[in-house]
């Protein structure tokens, strides 16, 4: 029992022991490892502390103390290895910086002042240095070799944020005025534009840069209005981003480089804070602002302003008078600060730009500095663009295309607005062709202003960019209303091209299209608010018209130009803001009130001759002030005109001219003189108003009335729509096919008459005057189914009625009952009555009971709308009558009644209002 219980301790024992011996073994292991670790730690704490402190840079206690550290030799060795390869690699890197930075930042922008500083910068503009000096670095080790030039970024490439040390504002200063000289004077005077705002100062800002402060160079900012500048500036960025970018670049670098020009100058604005957060709303705007800056070629320099601007930016932070860190070097590398540049030097230089800019801007500009060097050769795919007049030196420009597709001119009679019209047009077509720009233009203001634009008596040459010159219509409402039609169908036409080449703009169409003939159209209304004048049709198929041209004109290239005394009172217009909302392009002579938004007053401090321009429909920020040149005085535009007239005369028809104030001549008509003779002959009653140069007639087929009453006592335009009517038949008929029957009891248009019958006659027809004219009708009547086509010229039937009524003894008939009969019967054989009504009431007595069928055709002169309904198919007819116009209506061809311009007879010009 005994052994048994030995042997079983035994086992135990052993067991133990092997457990005992397996742990040992474990914690062995365990203990190595951890020593190995914690070498290893200790290895890595050591080189880490080595690569901060540098191997050069420790003190001989460091070094000592690194000495000592078991893992020293190992870590020595491995950094060195590194350190070695790196700088095998960098040996050549401070060379290779300098030659970057050289060939980045050339001239003023990296050379020493010395080199550069006084002299006035000749670069245009058009491209800049990617890179402007601020100093030096030296990578370890501190032979001359490894020194490098340290440069940053500006302009359109980034902003730069400096932040200051305790007592380092001179060295800021220092730091921004050679950034802001360096550019200053990279480029040509005026290139530049400095913006600078200091949160604790007005006056002291930059000082030995104030020279530039009575030029455009340079602008200053109240300290309390940091909402100024970053109003202006927002206000720069939205107008460059719409007048600019909308023809198809993203930045103003890329249209610098598309169009060879520099088109706006750079700007700066260095913003001094004082390190405390701006306001929420300051913040935001600025931020808004940086991120648009770039691109629109603003910069910002900030200084100890703090702000978390998305925008690319780069970072200088002082760490003493002399020294920085920038981003552009990384934080483990200093920046020695280059010296500010001497005082005196600086101001003699900044006062030499000043002279320069101030020559250069020269005094007044003139028509001729908004020509091209070249006529003609740009293109108005995407956009039309011209310089209308001058700020400060510069050309301000009116942009007509997607984001400004309509313009709306304002201001009182005298401002200019003429002679701004003027500008743009010379402007405009001196840079397109004829090709590219087609104008149509209309001026209701009594007067000629545009009639020098179609050929005249004095002067032959016309615009060949003009199709049509509409002047004198203020009382031809009905003109412009022709002129907006014709646009809404050209509109329609455009859009239908447009969708059977699957494009949706003018600028895809013509790329789809090239043979086809696409130029951009330009519509210029002066005076337009007389198209509104009055509550009736006219003004409201105008104010449907215009909404129509100027929603969809915008993809089309159909462009409006709406030019008013007084917009304010345009009651129509503001009811319908629709086209006013379109009219984004908004220009303000001096003193116009309403064209620009509310709260912009810039009209009414713009000085004489002056006009404020506005691409974003009136907003303060889009303001553009600009000195118009005079283009309105004796041949000034003429010269221009005669230029293009050599030039494209031969390519392009003449303008059609309609003036209001001259009514047409028959003989010098084409509709008439081009007349021969016909199966369907056609009474030429007088001109249609409409773009085109049309005549409006009555025809004159077998049928049942077709006969024509001209109705009222003006005596000059019946006689002449008389007269029309029966030359142009006569023109239309082979002799012996027709007679002419003239009956006239008024003795004072008897000449007229008879001068009439002459014509006929040298025609080679028959005419005859008849005294009996109730003897004349019976024997017509009576022969009515075997007679000759007749034309019966009646006029002032309302004379002849008494004579007409009376019944000779015996007979059942009169003379007036034979009236009725042709007027019934006679069309269908041939039998046409034209005839002349003083009266309405008079019409009325010779027609009878028998309904006014018999009269198919009417000219209205002095008589009342509302006499004219039962003639006009029952409808309301508004008809204000007026010297020298007509109201007409053709029962087969009219829905409504229109207006139209009877001729102007040779001996007898049309006057107001005569009765016989
Ligand atoms: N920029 C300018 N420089 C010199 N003279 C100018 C300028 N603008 C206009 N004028 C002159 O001022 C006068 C009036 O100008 P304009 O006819 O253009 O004014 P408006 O506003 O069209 O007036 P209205 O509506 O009465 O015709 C004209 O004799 C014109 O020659």
């Amino acid at each position: 029992m005994a052994s048994k219980a030995a042997e079983q301790r035994n086992r135990v024992q052993t067991a133990l022991d092997r457990v005992r011996h397996q742990i040992g073994l474990v914690l062995g292991a365990a203990a190595g490892a951890r020593e190995m670790a914690e070498a290893e730690v200790a290895r890595l704490t050591l080189e880490q502390e080595i690569v901060r402190v540098g191997m050069d840079h420790a003190t001989p206690a460091q070094q000592t103390e690194w000495a000592r550290h078991p893992a020293a030799h190992e870590v020595f060795a491995a950094l060195g290895g590194t350190r070695a390869a790196f700088y095998t690699d960098w040996s050549a890197g401070p060379g290779q910086l300098r030659d970057l930075v050289a060939a980045h930042a050339p001239g003023p922008a990296g050379r020493p002042p010395s080199e550069w500083l006084g002299r006035v910068g000749t670069n245009p503009g058009v491209t800049a240095p990617a890179l402007w000096r601020v100093g030096s670095a030296t990578a370890a080790g501190s032979d001359i070799s490894r020194t490098f030039d340290v440069a940053v970024p500006l302009l359109d490439e980034s902003h730069l944020a400096i932040t200051s040390a305790p007592k380092t504002r001179p060295v800021v200063d220092g730091i921004v005025q050679g950034l802001l000289m360096r550019v200053l004077s990279a480029f040509e005077p005026g290139a530049v534009k400095i913006h600078l705002w200091d949160v604790g100062q007005l006056t002291a800002i930059l000082p030995d840069l104030y020279p530039l402060s009575r030029t455009s160079a340079l602008s200053l900012y109240d300290p309390t209005r940091l909402e100024d500048l970053l109003d202006e500036l927002a206000g720069h960025i939205r107008r460059i981003h719409a007048t600019g970018m909308q023809a198809g670049h993203t930045s103003l670098r890329e249209l610098r480089k598309a169009t060879n020009q520099r088109l706006e100058p750079y700007r700066i604005a260095v913003l001094y804070g004082n390190g405390e957060t701006l306001d929420a709303e300051r913040a935001r705007d600025l931020k808004r602002v940086a991120s648009g800056a770039l691109a629109a070629g603003i910069c910002l320099i900030l200084v100890d302003v703090p702000t978390a601007v998305s925008a690319s930016i780069e970072t200088l932070s002082l760490l003493d008078e002399r020294r920085a860190v920038s981003s552009m070097t990384g934080s483990d590398l200093v920046v020695d600060l280059d010296p500010p540049m001497p005082s005196g030097q600086v101001i003699r230089a900044a006062n030499r730009i000043a002279e320069a800019l101030i020559a250069r801007q020269g005094g007044p500009r003139s028509f001729a500095d908004l020509m091209p060097s070249e006529i003609g050769q740009e293109s108005s795919a995407r956009e039309l663009r011209a310089p209308i007049g001058f700020y400060e030196g510069e050309a301000v420009e009116v942009v007509i295309g997607d984001a400004s597709p309509h313009a709306l001119i304002g201001g009182p009679s005298g401002s200019g607005k003429t002679n701004f019209l003027y500008a743009l047009l010379g402007s405009l077509a001196a840079r397109y062709s004829p090709d590219e720009l087609a104008l149509y233009l209309l001026d209701f203001k009594e007067g000629v202003s545009f009639a020098g634009l179609a050929p005249g008596r004095k002067d032959s040459s016309w615009l060949p960019h003009a199709k049509l010159v509409g002047v004198n219509v203020n009382t031809d409402r009905e003109f412009g209303l022709a002129l907006l039609r014709f646009l809404a169908d050209e509109l329609r036409r455009r859009s239908a091209a447009a969708k059977e080449h699957e494009v949706t703009n003018l600028a895809d169409l013509r790329e789809q299209d090239p043979s086809g003939h696409w130029p951009r159209i330009v519509a210029v209304i002066d005076e337009f608010q007389y198209l509104f004048a009055g509550r009736d049709q006219v003004t409201a198929q105008a104010t449907q018209l215009l909404e129509d041209i100027a929603r969809r004109g915008r993809s089309q290239g159909i462009h409006l130009v709406l030019a008013s005394q007084d917009v304010a009172g345009i009651e129509a217009f503001w009811g319908k803001p629709a086209v006013f909302e379109q009219c984004t392009l908004r220009i303000a002579m001096p003193k116009a009130r309403r064209v620009l938004a509310e709260t912009n007053n810039a009209a009414v401090s713009a000085p004489k001759w002056h006009a404020v321009i506005n691409h974003d429909s009136g907003v303060a920020h889009g303001n553009q002030l600009a000195h118009v040149p005079d283009a309105s005085s004796r041949n000034v535009f003429v010269n221009l005109q005669q230029k293009l007239w050599e030039l494209y005369a031969g390519r392009f028809t003449r303008p059609r001219l309609f003036d209001g104030a001259h009514s047409p001549v028959l003989e010098q008509f084409p509709a008439f003189t081009e007349l021969k003779p016909n199966a369907q002959p056609r009474a030429i009653l007088g001109q249609s108003i409409d773009v085109t140069e049309a005549a409006c007639g009555v025809d004159l087929p077998r049928v049942p009335g077709r006969n024509v009453a001209v109705l009222g006592g003006a005596t000059a335009e019946a006689l002449s729509i008389m007269d029309s009517a029966a030359r142009s038949l006569s023109r239309q008929m082979e002799l012996g096919q027709v007679e002419f029957l003239l009956h006239c009891p008024i003795v004072a248009s008897s000449p007229a008459v008879l001068d009439l019958k002459s014509r006929l006659e040298a025609e080679g027809h028959l005419a005859t005057l008849t005294e009996d004219l109730s003897a004349e009708l019976e024997s017509i009547v009576e022969s009515l189914s075997t007679t000759t086509p007749r034309i019966l010229l009646l006029y002032g039937v309302d004379a002849a009625l008494p004579s007409l009524e009376a019944k000779a003894v015996g007979q059942l008939k009169s003379g007036l009952d034979h009236l009725r009969t042709l007027l019934k019967n006679g069309p269908a054989h041939g039998v046409h009555t034209i005839g002349w009504w003083r009266s309405i009431a008079r019409l009325k007595d010779t027609l009878g009971f028998g309904g006014t069928d018999d009269i198919g055709a009417w000219a209205a002169l002095d008589v009342q709308g509302n006499e004219l309904s039962p003639f006009a198919a029952g409808q309301v007819v508004h008809w204000s009558p007026r010297p020298g116009r007509a109201l007409f209506f053709d029962r087969t061809t009219h829905g409504a009644p229109e207006v139209i311009i009877p001729f102007q007879r040779p001996e007898t010009e049309p006057t107001a209002g005569g009765t016989s």
